[in-house]
């Protein structure tokens, strides 16, 4: 299993942020949907070991986020929700500074392949504060998938961006998610419907639902998810 978090709780001050969840992912995409405030962010930061739990376990690849963060993090390929970046450096040259975090040697086939695979090759010789959105968008992507991580985790990837850019981005996460196990947090149910297999949906920072996208909708006949997304977040 790819991921696995048991009990996982996350408190800021008096605010259960995250209440106790439970939850597997492996190779697919899954949706992680909830309102603003449910939680989302937050799991993913623990997942990702940016922030620790309160209590509960997960671990990603069978490393726990715990007790083998460095394990955890060279499984892993994070986007941040604010994708933040140095606006001053270059696109290939940033590729080449996260390729040196990670220890790469001789990375510059790797961050021709990303390059490529992102999308990114027309812009690659400009600096990142001179990039449109989807494109800046792009160089998150590239960077998290930079070392070739087993698990992605994409926090809001497609925010902002215009039809066009939507197209390329959700076409390259459905292809990554043939080999890899990503972690999708959308607000947009159209997305889902078009990159998801299986889908969370948590509350309040508790799981509402955690199904396939097929059973739920056999389970809500007749309801566009947009319905079963507002009825379960609204008890
Ligand atoms: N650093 C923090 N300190 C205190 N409270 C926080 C902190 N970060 C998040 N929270 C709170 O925890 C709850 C969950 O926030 P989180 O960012 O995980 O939600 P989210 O589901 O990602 O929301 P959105 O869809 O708006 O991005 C919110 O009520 C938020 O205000």
């Amino acid at each position: 299993m790819s991921i696995r978090a048991e009990a996982l709780t996350k408190v800021y001050g008096q605010q259960k942020a995250v209440d106790s969840i439970n939850f597997m992912a492996d190779t697919g995409v899954l949706g992680f949907l909830g309102p603003n405030g449910a939680g989302k962010s937050t799991t993913m930061k623990m997942l990702t070991c940016f922030i620790p739990q309160t209590s509960g376990t997960a671990s990603v690849c069978g490393f726990d986020i715990n007790k083998q963060p460095l394990d955890v993090k060279r499984n892993i390929g994070y986007l941040p929700e604010s994708n933040p970046l140095y606006t001053d450096m270059y696109v290939k040259e940033s590729l080449a500074f996260v390729a040196g975090i990670h220890g790469m040697h001789e990375p510059a086939k790797r961050i021709a392949e990303v390059i490529e695979q992102t999308g990114l090759g027309p812009e690659q010789h400009k600096k990142i504060g001179q990039l449109s959105k989807g494109y800046r968008q792009r160089v998150g992507l590239a960077q998290a998938i930079l070392h070739n991580p087993q698990v992605l985790i994409l926090d809001e990837p497609t925010s902002g961006l215009d039809p066009n850019q939507l197209v390329g981005i959700r076409q390259l996460i459905t292809e990554l998610g043939k080999t890899k196990t990503i972690v999708l947090s959308t607000h947009i149910m159209q997305e889902v419907e078009a990159v998801c297999n299986k889908v969370i949906i948590i509350n309040k920072g508790i799981i509402a639902a955690n199904d396939t996208l097929k059973s739920l909708r056999d389970k809500n006949k007749g309801q566009s998810l947009e319905s079963i997304f507002i009825g379960l977040t609204n008890k």
